[in-house]
Order: structure tokens, then C-alpha cells, then sequence
């Protein structure tokens, strides 16, 4: 299932609303067997973003190629299955009635609704309505029509957005798996947690813009060192006068310290040259709301939309 080129190439994309600018000049590309996240808080482009992959909103600038194609061509959209508008599906038809009903509409051969079901984890459920189903089994639903079209490239806004702690298990268990099985997956999704339990690699928008485009261990590979030291504001000047360290900051006892990872031996033999005496000193992981912060100066809103 993998091309050449890559699945997704956006160029400077930009969508206007009046003076809103929704998406603003964003670069990226996303390879094929992927599972890409687009983190942000609400309102900060995602959705506009994907939408227009799909051909839904034209952009005020800039270029997309998905499969190769523009957005919105038959012969890419046939090859995407997209969860992106809410999953519109007829509360007093079974899900596995739904299921028909959409591939029939697509074109799709009515053997592909069985195995979608299975993949979803929704196969013994099937017979009952969709209006008596949890909001996640809805949203697992809109997965399985996604996949209907056996889809190279799926694309999900905010998949686990308004489920339970066991919905999001659930959904971000499917999302590996849809990965696992050669797919490329782009999500969007406000939850820096999620993000780094299911993305290979994230893009981190805000207010319109990329502000990180990265592996998830590049993201969190920023760890900070932390040393505890005496005397400190020894430690504090040797640490300062070294070339690889970009900040020193005070923490409780000791201090953190901005310095990538290869650097740590040196850090601490220069600490003992200088006759410091070093008593503690470990790499203390960074969450994705900390890289967030320092990437644009303000903390993630974390509340999502009702839908
Ligand atoms: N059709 C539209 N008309 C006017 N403004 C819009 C329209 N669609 C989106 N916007 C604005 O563009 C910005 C980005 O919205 P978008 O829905 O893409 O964000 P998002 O990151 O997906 O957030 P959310 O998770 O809340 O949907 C917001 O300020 C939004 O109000």
C-alpha cells in the first residue's frame, strides 16, 4: 500500500474568512503508512484544514495534492474514507442497515460491511439500532462506514471527541490498528496525550498556523535535564558558560536544565571539573502541553466541542 510520492502535499495553504484567516500559509507532508495528528486547541484550523483535503472548502491560497490528486477528485476521494462531518447515519436503522444503505450509495459491493464491523469491534452489536448505540459505538459506526471503500488514506476529525475514558480506548485501540494494517491515518485531535499515544509524527497548529511539524520523540526528545547541585549557583554558572545549553532555569531544589540529550555526560563532567558536587541528575520528560506552551507562548484550551 505504499506510494512513491507522498500521500498528502500541502503548499501554503491558506482559508480566509474575512478578516479571519481559519489556516494560514501551512506547509506539510504527510508520507504513506502514517498516523499524522493534528494537534491544536479548538478553533485553531484543524478542521478547515481537513476539510479542505477533502474538497469541501476550496482554499483562498495555496495548493493540496492528496493521492496525487486535488482535492475532491473521484479518483482520490475513492480511495479515502473520511470521518469528518459527523457521521449522519439513521438513528432506527441497525448499524449493520446503515452500513448497507452507505454502500450502496458508494458503489461498494455489500461484502465489505461485515469486515468493517469486525474491524470496529461492533460485529455482535450490528443487529441493534443506531439511536441505542454509545456515542462511541456511533463513532465507531462512522469509522466502519469510512472504511467501506478499503480506503489507503483515512481521515478522522477529532475521533475521540465527547467520549468516555473507555469510548477514547476504544477509538484510539481501532486508530493503531487501522496503522498496524499498512493505512495511512491523519486525525485531528486536542488532546496532547492522545496525540502521543497513537501518532508517528504531529503537526502542531495554532491559531491558523504550524508551529511544530515533528516525530513525536523529536517533540518530547526537548526532555529536560535535571540537576541538583551544590553549591548551586556554581553549578548554575557552569551550566550558563556551556555552549550546548540553551537555558538554566530553577526547580525546587535544583535546576532544570535546556540542554539536548547527547550533551548529558558532558554537562556532568563539567559540573564535577568545576568541583560542583553532584548529587542528582536525570532526564525529566516533557509533556506535549509543556512543548505546546513554549511553542506558542499560551497554554492548549483541552475542553472539546460538544457534537
Ligand atoms: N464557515 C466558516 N465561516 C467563518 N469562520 C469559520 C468557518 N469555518 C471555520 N471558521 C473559523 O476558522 C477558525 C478555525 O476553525 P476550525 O473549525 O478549522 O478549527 P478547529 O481547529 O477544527 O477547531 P474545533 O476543534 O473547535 O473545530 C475558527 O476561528 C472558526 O471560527
Amino acid at each position: 500500500m505504499s506510494t512513491a510520492s507522498p500521500v498528502v502535499q500541502i503548499s501554503g495553504l491558506t482559508k480566509r474568512y474575512g478578516d479571519t484567516a481559519a489556516v494560514e500559509g501551512v506547509t506539510l507532508e504527510v508520507g504513506a503508512g502514517e498516523v499524522f495528528g493534528f494537534l491544536g486547541p479548538n478553533g485553531a484550523g484543524k478542521t478547515t484544514t481537513l476539510r479542505m483535503l477533502l474538497g469541501l472548502v476550496s482554499p483562498t491560497s495555496g495548493r493540496a495534492l492528496v493521492l496525487g490528486r486535488a482535492p475532491g477528485h473521484p479518483d482520490s476521494l475513492a480511495r479515502i474514507g473520511a470521518l469528518v462531518e459527523g457521521p449522519g447515519l439513521y438513528p432506527y436503522l441497525s448499524g449493520r442497515a446503515n452500513l448497507d444503505v452507505i454502500a450502496r450509495y458508494a458503489g461498494v459491493s455489500r461484502s465489505a460491511v461485515a469486515p468493517a464491523l469486525e474491524t470496529v469491534g461492533l460485529a455482535d452489536r450490528a443487529g441493534d439500532k443506531f439511536s441505542q448505540y454509545s456515542l462511541g459505538m456511533k463513532q465507531r459506526l462512522g469509522v466502519a462506514a469510512a472504511l467501506l471503500k478499503d480506503p489507503e488514506l483515512v481521515i478522522l476529525d477529532e475521533p475521540t471527541n465527547g467520549l468516555d475514558p473507555q469510548g477514547m480506548r476504544d477509538m484510539r485501540a481501532l486508530v493503531q490498528s487501522l496503522g498496524r494494517e499498512g493505512r495511512t491515518v491523519i486525525l485531528s485531535s486536542h488532546l496532547m496525550g492522545e496525540v502521543q499515544q497513537i501518532c508517528s509524527r504531529v503537526a502542531v497548529i495554532d491559531r491558523g498556523r504550524v508551529v511544530a511539524d515533528a516525530s513525536v520523540e523529536e517533540l518530547r526528545g526537548q526532555a529536560d535535564l535535571e540537576v541538583v547541585a551544590h553549591p548551586r549557583d556554581v553549578a548554575r554558572r557552569v551550566l550558563e558558560a556551556l555552549p550546548e545549553v540553551a537555558s538554566v532555569r530553577d526547580a525546587g531544589g535544583g535546576l532544570l536544565v535546556d540542554v539536548p540529550t547527547r550533551h548529558t555526560a558532558a554537562v556532568a563532567s563539567a559540573l564535577v571539573s568545576a568541583g560542583v558536587s553532584l548529587t542528582g541528575l536525570r532526564r525529566k520528560e516533557r509533556e506535549l502541553e509543556d512543548i505546546f506552551l513554549d511553542l506558542t507562548g499560551h497554554e492548549p484550551v483541552t475542553t472539546g466541542r460538544a457534537s
